[in-house]
């Protein structure tokens, strides 16, 4: 078992021509050394930036890995491209064949680097290319030396509104139609895998994968907006040792091409306001929501993975049973959206995850060892139970802070009802026994009459008032046997008395 945070590179694309062309501002200083990214906010007048009034200076990011844009080199690539092949793919190759889940997700606004980063672009090589040659050199070394037995199988998928287009088969799938696998807990079953032999035919499933795209679901631009998953799944069997055990590992490495978000994108929201999200689906929101859960201080209990179909697929990737690299792609003049990648992708490397070795021990040649399988499967349940047990501290730590609070309250209400209690002995006593009143002589009859009836109607109010009162604290400042209110007759009897004071 072994804990590691989730590791972020970001790139800088180079200026385009359009940017170029208009002497577009660069925003980003990076220090390639030390692995950080200044962003500065735009000068005045140039862009009416929704960040800005949170960012008056510039602001530094950290993260695993930076690649500026560098030269070209002798082999038309650009210099950085071997440096990202090589603080990515090893990385992920060694740990699929060492039995561990691997991943490695695109993050970033729309024409920042990720299709050309992943994929590659007009004689670029991008990482699954490389990734593919470097898997079977790595393969063919392992099988030399160990006589172990490694097949790889490939699917590519798209996501898009959450469809789950198999880009192999050509066919949809529906929600249920996808499932995780039961041992590794990896959201991969449901569609068509291929073995796959060596890198030649991988790309040959690749462009495959491109061609049905662009039958079935791309634009009238040909362009296509869903979010691009080819997902190697590696199967090995080490031979059996003196002892007639044999082991098996089954492990998953998954490549995510996100789509993009961003001012610049090419799809509007439903008001036709062009929006953070608006180039994508929801999901991106989604899964912007899952990393904010996962890093939160307040330590939501419930990440909502299920919210969307490509977090479903990313949720062994973020906090769970993976090694998780995310390559955050930024363009360097575009201040809202780039401040926004680097926001979420410096968030995304505090997630922790917890990956185990997908592996299973095979006595003699039966693969249904009862006992084995018994334990694969209690060591994942071990890993799901650490989980629990990070999230119920978790629970226990607000469950604290619930009490404190509500402890305080109570106190604060029992005051306040000690001085309610107070305030309304004294109204009732008042009542009960009102200061004498000498009310001047009048001649005649009539303004001593129309005096009593007032004086009547405002023992009347106030009589109500109180039975107001009364009932509002009823059971918990007087019981009614505590309180007695006046009766008519008294009231009668008050304002004779009242009259006869008069007289
Ligand atoms: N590092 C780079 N060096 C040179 N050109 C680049 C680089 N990154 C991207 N580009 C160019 O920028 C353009 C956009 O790149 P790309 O299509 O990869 O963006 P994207 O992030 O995948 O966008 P979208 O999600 O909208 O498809 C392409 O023409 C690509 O060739």
């Amino acid at each position: 078992m072994s804990t590691a945070n989730v590791r972020t590179i970001v790139r800088v694309r180079p200026k385009s021509l359009r940017e170029l062309s208009t002497n577009a501002v660069d925003l980003l200083t990076t220090d390639d050394n030390r692995n950080e990214i200044t962003i500065h906010p735009p000068p005045e007048g140039l862009a009416n930036s929704r960040h800005r009034h949170r960012v008056r200076g510039p602001r530094v990011f950290h993260f695993d890995k930076c690649f500026s844009p560098s030269a070209i080199g002798s082999n038309g690539q650009a210099l950085e491209e071997e440096a990202l092949f090589q603080n990515t793919g090893p990385y992920l190759v060694h740990s699929t064949l060492e039995g561990y889940n691997a991943c490695l997700f695109t993050y970033g606004q729309s024409g920042s680097g990720k299709t050309y980063s992943t994929i590659g672009a007009r004689g670029q090589t991008g990482l699954v290319p490389k990734l593919s040659g470097f898997l079977f050199k790595e393969i063919d070394r392992i099988q030399a030396e160990t006589n172990a037995t490694i097949r790889v199988s490939i699917s590519v998928a798209e996501i898009l509104n959450e469809t789950v287009y198999d880009l192999l088969e050509s066919k949809e799938s529906t929600e249920n139609d996808i499932h995780a696998d039961a041992s590794t807990h990896y959201f991969s079953q449901g569609f068509s895998q291929f073995e796959v032999e060596n890198a030649q035919e991988i790309d040959a499933f690749l462009r495959l994968a491109a061609k049905t795209k662009e039958t079935t679901i791309a634009d009238e631009s040909g362009k296509t907006h869903g979010h691009t998953a080819i997902i190697f799944k590696i199967h090995q069997k080490i031979p059996k040792t003196e002892k007639q055990i044999s082991l098996q590992k089954e492990s998953y490495l998954q490549i995510l091409d996100l789509g993009s978000f961003g001012r610049n994108s090419h799809q509007k929201s439903e008001n036709g306001i062009p929006s953070e999200f608006a180039g994508n689906d929801e999901s991106l929101s989604v899964l912007n929501r899952v990393i904010a859960s996962l890093t939160s201080k307040k330590h939501d209990l419930i990440i909502p993975y299920t919210d969307s179909v490509l977090t479903r697929f990313l949720q062994n990737a973020l906090g769970g049973n993976c090694r998780t690299l995310v390559l955050a792609c930024v363009s360097p003049c575009d201040f809202d959206d780039t401040f926004s990648t680097l926001r979420y992708a410096e968030a995304a490397r505090k997630i922790k995850n917890i990956s185990v070795i997908n592996t299973k021990k095979i006595y003699g040649d039966s693969d249904e060892n009862e006992f084995d399988t018994i334990v694969s499967s209690l060591e994942s349940d071990r890993v799901q139970m650490k989980r629990h047990e990070e999230h119920s501290k978790k629970l226990l730590a607000i469950i604290d802070d619930l009490k404190t609070e509500y402890e305080s309250r109570i106190r604060s209400l029992e005051l306040q009802n000690t001085a309610l209690k107070n305030h309304l002995c004294l109204a009732v006593d008042a009542y009960l026994n009102p200061v004498e009143l000498n009310f001047p002589k009048k001649p005649g009859n009539k303004s001593q009459k129309s005096l009593n009836e007032m004086l009547q109607m405002e023992l009347t109010e106030f009589q109500k008032d109180v039975k107001l009162l009364a009932k509002d604290f009823e059971g918990t400042v007087l019981s009614p046997q505590e309180f007695n209110p006046p009766r008519l007759q008294n009231i009668e009897e008050e304002s004779l008395r009242h009259d006869s004071l008069l007289d």
